[in-house]
């Protein structure tokens, strides 16, 4: 049965090693008051200095987190910059692996995470597509299909036969887009990247990205705008430092959100 579920997971970073010692020194002066930012859900994880142990200064980006998602969850992930979403998008894909806890992951993963993961800038759109379709294992007859429907979708005109590394990045994220949304997830992992484009682009996205969601049994995404996780969400996780803040149904959430936002400005 597709789930996930997370019991006391943290994840710690280790920057900033040894060879830049006066800079370390320097940045955990600032990383203390860094504490107490965090304390009022302001920015970034937690910092502390293994003092103990290697000397780097750490950055906690999960802290003892726990969750359960079940099948019928579309759960939105908010909260300041660097409260973890990303961090936590990217450990439920399998990309980070947790420092502590466990992490067990049922059912065929697909992450939209970053909009150009896996494409090489030298190769041209369609080439980059022909990689992108070799490592799915389709068959020749599917290929030939999903080419056309990518080569439309994207809609790059000449450029779809030019090297990516002449792409604006709003061209690279319609290419990465119109591959990301090909497989069939149960689990679906998204940042908020995917809504990024001009707004004839972000039309049609939203359209196809309606089948994946509506085809995929858990889904998972991290935005920063709330009409955003309005459409697609009907569980709201709020995330402060790497912790979980409120967990509950998405009008409520982000209710509670809108008041604090408004409190805060
Ligand atoms: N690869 C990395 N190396 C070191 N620190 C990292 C790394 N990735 C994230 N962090 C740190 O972990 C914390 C959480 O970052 P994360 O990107 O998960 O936040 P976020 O909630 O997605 O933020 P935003 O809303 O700004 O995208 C931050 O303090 C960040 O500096």
């Amino acid at each position: 049965m597709t789930h996930i579920h997370l019991r006391d997971v943290s994840l710690t970073f280790p920057v900033l090693h040894g060879a830049s010692r006066s800079l370390k020194k320097t940045v955990f002066s600032r990383a203390k008051s860094s504490v107490q930012k965090i304390r009022q859900g302001k920015v970034g994880g937690t910092m502390s200095l293994d003092e103990a142990g290697s000397g780097c200064l750490l950055v906690q980006a999960l802290s003892g987190f726990n969750i359960s998602i079940n099948s019928g969850d579309r759960v939105g992930l908010i909260g300041h910059n660097g409260a973890g979403k990303t961090t936590l998008l990217r450990v439920l894909a399998g990309i980070y692996e947790a420092s502590a806890g466990r992490v067990d992951v049922e059912g065929k993963r697909h992450a939209l995470i970053d909009p150009q993961a896996g494409m090489n800038p030298e190769l041209t759109g369609r080439e980059n597509f022909r990689l992108f379709a070799l490592r799915l294992g389709l068959k020749k007859s599917e290929v030939q299909a999903m080419e056309k429907d990518v080569e439309e979708f994207s809609d790059l005109g000449l450029f779809f036969d030019l090297p990516l590394r002449l792409y604006s990045s709003g061209m690279g994220v319609r290419l990465g887009f119109a591959l990301a949304t090909l497989p069939r997830p149960n689990i679906l992992l998204m940042d908020e990247w995917f809504m990024a484009g001009d707004q004839r682009f972000q039309n049609k996205a939203e359209q196809r990205l309606s089948s994946m969601v509506s085809s995929a049994e858990i889904v998972v995404v991290a935005s920063h705008s709330l009409s955003v996780l309005r459409t697609w969400c009907n569980r709201i996780v709020w995330m402060e430092g790497g912790c979980i803040k409120m967990d509950g149904p998405a009008e409520d959430i982000l209710e509670a959100y809108e008041e604090f936002l408004k409190k805060a400005q």
